[in-house]
């Protein structure tokens, strides 16, 4: 009998028996977090990159020639998403262009640490890295921001500021493809979260491999959307890869680790509950959106339009005032689907040293819907 601990969040040894369930040759070393199997270290190395070939292949990712950026953070997902691609890319001739596309948010004893793995990543796998910061981009570090804004809203400013980073970061490069290491447990995550607050639009983006943007070159997509975390860290863990394991400095955000727990606790009890859960995300089939009711305001002067509530409660901007995607931001120049783009309103929030006005009116929502929804309130 051989014992292994999956995570350090694992408190109980896993007891696995003598011979693997695959090649019926080698020891087991562990149970398989996806389905208890067991197995030994070569069986696991081989199903879990097939897994991940074949998540790529089937939603064909990739073509022969394509320059990718790796939204690389240093952390294991990112780490092992580019160990992972340089494996598969040499072994069944993808053909792709591999680079490391680094973030730094200015987040003193976080991210320059990290940062350092990810400059060891790039000789490890011998890729070309580029750092870009949001001090250069948005003459704010994150230390900055949070001092200014106070630590609550902190993965807020973040996730919207890192977004357009990682697009201008692969703009600059000339590269129109960014991946990042978001898996399965992420997707799941979210799927929850917008069930939970009944954020229906949200829902149905939330289980697409890739995105994009209309107008916008750059696309994104999550090879690791079908991966377990668990299976990651053993796979980091075996594969003795360099990676650095310290959370963010900052509060994660509140509602995220809630959906966190409760996913956790359903995995204890049903392991295929992540797959579950990402499965009924995609097959989830929404009702048709309901006609839209006009609703003009006495206060013409004062709106300057008249503002459409739609079924799902979100305000639709007044159509002369409505913008598509591929257009560009009036003050930083950039790509947004916005007249002024997500990051320059929270920025110019900051500059007036008034945060909380563009972020905490709504308290009936969370996090990024939160954010979501007062973006789209907002009148030009
Ligand atoms: N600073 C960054 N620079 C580049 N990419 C990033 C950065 N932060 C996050 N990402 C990308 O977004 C993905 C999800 O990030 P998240 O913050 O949820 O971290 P995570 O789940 O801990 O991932 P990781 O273990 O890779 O840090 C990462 O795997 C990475 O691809």
């Amino acid at each position: 009998m051989a014992t292994i601990t999956t995570t350090t969040m694992e408190k109980k040894p896993i007891k696995v028996s003598a011979l693997c369930e695959l090649c019926h040759s080698r020891k087991a070393v562990m149970k398989r977090p996806k389905n208890l199997q067991k197995l030994c270290k070569e069986c696991f190395y081989h199903v879990f990159e097939t897994e991940i070939h074949n998540t790529i292949t089937s939603a064909k990712l990739f073509s022969p020639g394509d320059s990718v950026a790796i939204g690389a953070s240093g952390g294991k997902d990112s780490t092992v998403l580019a160990s992972i691609l340089k494996t598969l890319n040499e072994r069944y001739n993808y053909g792709l262009n591999l680079v490391l596309l680094s973030i730094d948010e200015g987040i003193k004893g976080y991210r320059d640490d990290s940062l350092a793995t990810v400059k060891r990543n790039q000789k490890q796998y011998q890729m070309p890295l580029e750092i870009v910061s949001y001090k250069d981009l948005y003459d704010w570090t994150m230390d900055e921001i949070v001092s200014c804004a106070g630590i609550r809203s902190s993965c807020t400013y973040c996730g919207v500021l890192r977004r357009q980073a990682l697009d201008r970061g692969a703009a600059k490069l000339g590269i129109n493809h960014v991946v990042t290491g978001h898996n399965a447990d992420d997707m799941a995550e979210t799927v929850l979260m917008n069930i939970l607050r009944g954020d229906v639009a949200r829902l149905e983006k939330s289980c697409s491999i890739m995105t994009e943007s209309v107008g916008s070159p750059v696309k994104r997509s999550k090879p690791f959307k079908y991966t377990y975390q668990k299976e990651i860290v053993l796979y980091a863990h075996y594969k003795k890869l360099d990676y650095f394991s310290t959370e963010c400095s900052y509060a994660p955000e509140a509602f995220r680790g809630t959906a966190r727990e409760l996913l956790k606790s359903l995995e204890a009890i049903r392991p295929s509950c992540i797959m579950d859960i990402i499965y009924s995300g995609e097959h989830l089939s929404l009702a048709p959106k309901k006609k839209k009711t006009t609703v003009s305001y006495k206060n013409k002067k004062k709106l300057n339009a008249e503002t459409e509530i739609n079924s799902d409660g979100s305000v639709s901007l007044p159509k002369k005032q409505e913008f598509k995607d591929g257009n560009i931001c009036e003050k930083c120049g950039y790509l947004s689907s916005n007249k002024i783009c997500k990051a320059c309103i929270l920025l110019a929030g900051l500059e007036m040293n008034r945060p909380k006005v563009s972020i905490d009116n709504n308290t009936a929502i969370d996090g990024a819907a939160k954010l979501s929804k007062t973006l789209e309130q907002l009148s030009f």
